[in-house]
């Protein structure tokens, strides 16, 4: 038995569709014990992400943004916030997007993208499912500004950082980001070696 046996879906409402689509849905679901139980569930579906942390591993740096977020705003946070370049994929694959959304962002062109992982990014009401890369950089491989597209409200500032301060920000609260956080802490892991 499969997890889709435990479920039967018996009506779903859309409650809102304009920029991403957000449902309501009434399901059984079988419990552990066999018994099967009526829920409702929101669930927010604006597809599928990927995001990429750049390092440089001589100058012991990594690659980083700066942008408003009206979602985190409006739940206290009074500042931009610091995130690694990220995107969602729409129809591409995460690998070709990410490069796209890399270079839009920071103006560094990705050379051999490394994935780490996927997760899901808040799995009670959100659909999305994250696509963790890696990738090593050069200062030559800045090819623009970056900045993201204006047109559709991004104001994105590049912001290169030592990677010990990079992991101070996240001890301190400076970075918030969780998917930022993870792959800092996945470098601290994996990438950077033990500062002397
Ligand atoms: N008009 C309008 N524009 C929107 C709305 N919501 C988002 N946008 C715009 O849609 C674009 C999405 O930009 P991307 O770079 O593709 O996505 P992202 O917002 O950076 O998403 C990444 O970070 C998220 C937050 O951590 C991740 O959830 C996501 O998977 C991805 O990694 C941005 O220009 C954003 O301003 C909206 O409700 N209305
Ligand atoms: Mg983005």
């Amino acid at each position: 038995m499969t997890v889709a046996d435990r479920v039967r879906v018996h009506d779903v409402r859309v409650l809102s569709d304009d920029w991403y689509v957000l449902r309501k849905t009434v399901f059984d679901f079988r419990r552990a014990d066999g018994v099967w139980q009526r829920q409702s569930r929101e669930t927010y579906d604006r597809g599928n992400g990927a995001v990429i942390l750049l390092y440089d591993l001589d100058r012991r740096t990594v690659v980083l943004t700066r942008q408003f977020r009206y979602p985190a705003f409006v739940n206290g946070w009074d500042d931009l916030l610091i995130e690694a370049p990220a995107g969602l994929l729409d129809a591409a694959s995460p690998e070709e997007r990410i490069r796209a959304e890399a270079e839009e962002e920071t103006g560094f062109r990705v050379r051999a993208p490394v994935k780490v992982y996927e997760a899901f990014t808040s799995p009670g009401s959100v659909t999305e499912r994250l696509h963790f890369f890696v990738a090593p950089y050069e200062p030559a491989d800045r090819v623009s500004d970056g900045g993201g597209v204006a047109a559709e409200g991004e104001d994105i500032e590049m912001m290169e950082v030592g990677f010990d301060e990079a992991m101070a920000m996240v001890a301190d609260g400076r970075i918030a980001d969780a998917k930022t956080i993870m792959l800092l802490q996945h470098a601290a892991l994996a990438i950077f070696p033990h500062a002397g």
